[in-house]
């Protein structure tokens, strides 16, 4: 059967014509010779492969046919236009081969004249001079890429088209680069430029996109070597081999079709397809496509073996939930199985896959002979029974019946929760004196002895609380979990683990994850950014059974949202210190993102009233302009303030709904919602509510806090707020009232109430 082949850029169609576009794609995919589809060459085609089909009286389909030596013909549908505007583009489009990489490339006939060595010179020796040294002077007076030591021959030299080259190579500003970057005929060349004005080296460049210059000069005729250009990674940024009809109507006929489905940048397509020696981790600023590598790996190695059992998880059921969603959507045929275990792909946040070990464990949880068994390795003597969820209070209970020794700065649930989370549970201190020695790496607050013995006092009477009710906490269910599969390897219920937002899961989690696969390739893949940590403390892979060794790689290329979007939400981040899950420094470097937008506005207010006004009116123009209320999110930093924001566009006609923690987001009215519960989500456009320094939910229990952790706690903060903003896709919105957050980017400009600020 033919090959259907989908090409770059396809326009958009409406409702009828896209219907019609698939049924002449299927019936083409079945059979080029049906009747009906009339694929024909047209005269004065600068490419001889150039066909257009009849989809209907009126719409043409423009195709470029491959044949080869293949026994059936390949196809790339480069879109359906109106008859006239078809023969026009079926006129000047030529799918070829870039002679200096041998990638595939759509571009219009134009552009194929390759301009000549004196050419190439002239223009470069017209072009301005690189930075000069010293390094003293103000580098924006200088072109970008000429900063970074590129010059126009480099460009070409790589395959660049001529005009976005020099277009590129004169830019001084990131817009200039984005606007050079649009020129460029095909993504693989917007992408290297990019790369280059934010510092990646040539060499890395090359090595990224595979832009290797061709062993022999492509000959322009052959098919066969032009089929072998389309399937370069860096060309399937642009071309993407169908693989059935689902897939097909998928991308013709859903509005909801996203490209990332099928158009992967070759970096995500190798660490998707690629088989890893042992764990590997995945980091990369938000947005740059974690999720979707995730998901695509999971895919493929069940279609390697779809005997294996692969567990999909990440820090919670909403986000689980919305894994699984996105599974389905990327690939209906992906077994998603409940019960773990089981060939195929189980999906559960971290803590429903600890529960589900103990589960099925039950029975073998408690000691037998001379083995003391895992609760009691964890938790020291008590009952095996451990299935009931310890409740909140316990600690505040402990700490008033057995902290009476506490000096005030300790006696706070958090610094327990973070001391059991970080240190006791997962280094099975069961005893006082196991205590007095452990070590106690990364925790910000240092103990005295006489301090160390008062903590213990309330471990001891809150694991007795909890032992009463034969209870755990979460902590302590994945840390038993890890223990049982650990001391029964037969057990382990996966041999594929795939993580997502590791950056947010404590140190008993990770014991489990790694507990879940026996080690060996394509053990565990980690996917984590660690600026977007907003729970619990760092925490460093290798400490818990993980090592990375030397397989780790970081994304860069921010799918999401706008450049001018994304240099706000870096902004937040900027002038703090912060480290990855290996100890490395968690860098900004290179990240970008390839769309440009409007600037995000921050509008400061006197009152929280005339703030809840300008929330209300900002929807309202977003729903003037044709938004569906779905794609739009408010954020805000605790539930009372949206439950306020909520009743507040009610108020003013605006029907919103606040999304709480495990529902779903929904359709049909503006979803509000905490900025904690925005991860993982994107919306068009976005507004920030209630960014203002005396708000009381930034830094809420900061202050109870020992004064040693309060850094780390203000880095979730800043994390939290990064999150928050990088959930918009096109606009973005920053509203406080009285002063400014000064968690917020410096702007430069002065704000006050009631005034307008663009960043
Ligand atoms: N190759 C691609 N082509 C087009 N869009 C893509 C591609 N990869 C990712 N995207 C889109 O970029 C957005 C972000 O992707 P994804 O959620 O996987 O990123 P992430 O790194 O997991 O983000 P976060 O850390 O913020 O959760 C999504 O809308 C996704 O569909």
């Amino acid at each position: 059967m033919p090959q259907i082949i989908l090409g770059p850029n396809l326009p958009k169609l409406d409702g009828s014509v896209k219907k019609a576009a698939y049924a002449f794609l299927e019936k083409l995919g079945e059979n080029d010779q049906a009747p009906g589809l009339h694929i024909e060459p047209i005269n004065g085609t600068a490419d001889p492969r150039i066909r257009t089909g009849r989809v209907n009286d009126y719409w043409r389909a423009v195709l470029v046919k491959i044949q080869g030596q293949a026994t059936e013909a390949h196809y790339v549908y480069l879109g359906t236009y109106q008859h006239d505007d078809a023969i026009a583009f079926a006129k000047t489009a030529v799918v070829r081969i870039n002679p200096r990489n041998g990638i595939a490339e759509l571009v219009r006939a134009d552009q194929l004249v390759e301009p000549t060595i004196e050419e190439r010179d002239t223009a470069f020796r017209t072009m301005p001079k690189p930075k000069p040294k010293p390094d003293d002077v103000d580098t924006t007076l200088y072109p970008l890429l000429q900063t970074q030591g590129v010059a126009l021959a480099d460009l070409l030299d790589l395959g660049i088209d001529a005009d976005a080259a020099e277009q590129a190579i004169l830019a001084r500003t990131d817009d200039e680069i984005l606007a050079a970057a649009q020129v460029a005929p095909a993504a693989w060349q917007a992408d290297a430029l990019l790369d280059l004005a934010f510092g990646v080296k040539l060499p890395d460049v090359k090595e990224k996109l595979g832009l290797t210059a061709p062993d022999v000069t492509p000959d322009p005729a052959s098919d066969d070597q032009l089929l072998e250009a389309l399937q370069k990674p860096a060309a399937q940024m642009d071309f993407a081999f169908i693989e059935d009809n689902d897939e097909l109507r998928a991308a013709i006929e859903d509005d909801n079709f996203g490209r990332w489905r099928i158009f992967l940048h070759p970096e995500q397509r190798d660490y998707a397809f690629k088989d890893r020696n042992g764990s590997f981790r995945l980091s990369g600023g938000a947005g740059t496509g974690k999720t979707v590598v995730l998901l695509h790996r999971a895919r493929h190695l069940w279609r390697e073996n779809p005997d294996a059992r692969i567990v999909l998880t990440t820090f919670n059921k909403t986000l689980a939930a919305s894994l699984e969603e996105t599974l389905r959507l990327l690939d209906p045929k992906v077994p998603v199985v409940t019960e773990l275990g089981k060939a195929g792909v189980y999906i559960a946040g971290v803590d429903a896959l600890a529960r589900r070990v103990l589960s099925k464990a039950e029975g073998k949880l408690a000691g037998n002979g001379s083995d003391v068994g895992p609760v009691q390795r964890v938790l020291g003597q008590r009952t095996p029974h451990v299935m009931e969820l310890t409740a909140r209070a316990t600690w505040m209970t402990a700490i008033e019946s057995a902290g009476a020794a506490l000096p005030a700065s300790l006696r706070s649930q958090a610094f327990f929760e973070a001391e059991y989370s970080t240190v006791i549970v997962p280094n099975l201190v069961t005893t006082r004196d196991e205590y007095l020695r452990v070590r106690r790496p990364g925790r910000g607050v240092a103990l005295s002895r006489k301090d160390r013995v008062a903590v213990w006092n309330v471990v001891e009477a809150y694991r007795a609380s909890a032992a009463a009710n034969n209870a755990t906490d979460w902590d302590e269910k994945a840390m038993i979990a890890a223990v049982y599969l650990n001391g029964a390897p037969d057990d382990r219920p996966a041999d594929h683990v795939l993580v997502d937002e590791a950056q947010d899961l404590a140190p008993s989690r990770l014991f489990l994850l790694r507990a879940l696969a026996p080690e060996g390739p394509n053990d565990l893949f980690i996917a984590e950014d660690s600026q977007q940590r907003i729970y619990g403390q760092k925490v460093v892979l290798s400490r818990y059974g993980i090592n990375i060794r030397g397989r780790s790689r970081r994304l860069t290329l921010n799918y999401r949202t706008t450049a001018q979007n994304l240099q706000y939400a870096v902004g937040v981040l900027s002038g703090t210190q912060w480290v990855d899950m290996e100890s490395g420094d968690a860098t900004v470097a290179g990240y970008r993102s390839a769309r440009s937008g409007p600037p995000p506005v921050e509008l400061g207010t006197s009152s929280l009233v005339a703030e809840l006004g300008k929330v209300a009116d900002q929807v309202h123009d977003w729903l003037e302009e044709g938004n569906a209320p779905e794609t739009i999110g408010v954020l805000v930093r605790t539930r009372f303030v949206g439950e306020k924001v909520v009743n507040a566009l009610a108020e003013r006609g605006v029907q919103a709904r606040f999304v709480q923690d495990d529902a779903s987001a929904g359709t049909g009215k503006i979803l509000v919602m905490t900025m904690h519960r925005s991860k993982g989500m994107e919306f068009r456009n976005v507004v920030l509510f209630g960014v203002s320094s005396d708000e009381p939910g930034w830094g809420v229990g900061l202050n109870s806090l020992p004064e040693a952790e309060r850094a780390d706690a203000e880095l979730r903060e800043r994390s939290l707020l990064y999150v928050a903003a990088t959930r918009a896709r096109d606009k973005l919105v920053v509203l406080w009232n009285g002063k400014r957050s000064d968690l917020l980017p410096e702007s430069g400009v002065a704000a006050s109430p009631d005034l307008e600020v663009t960043t």
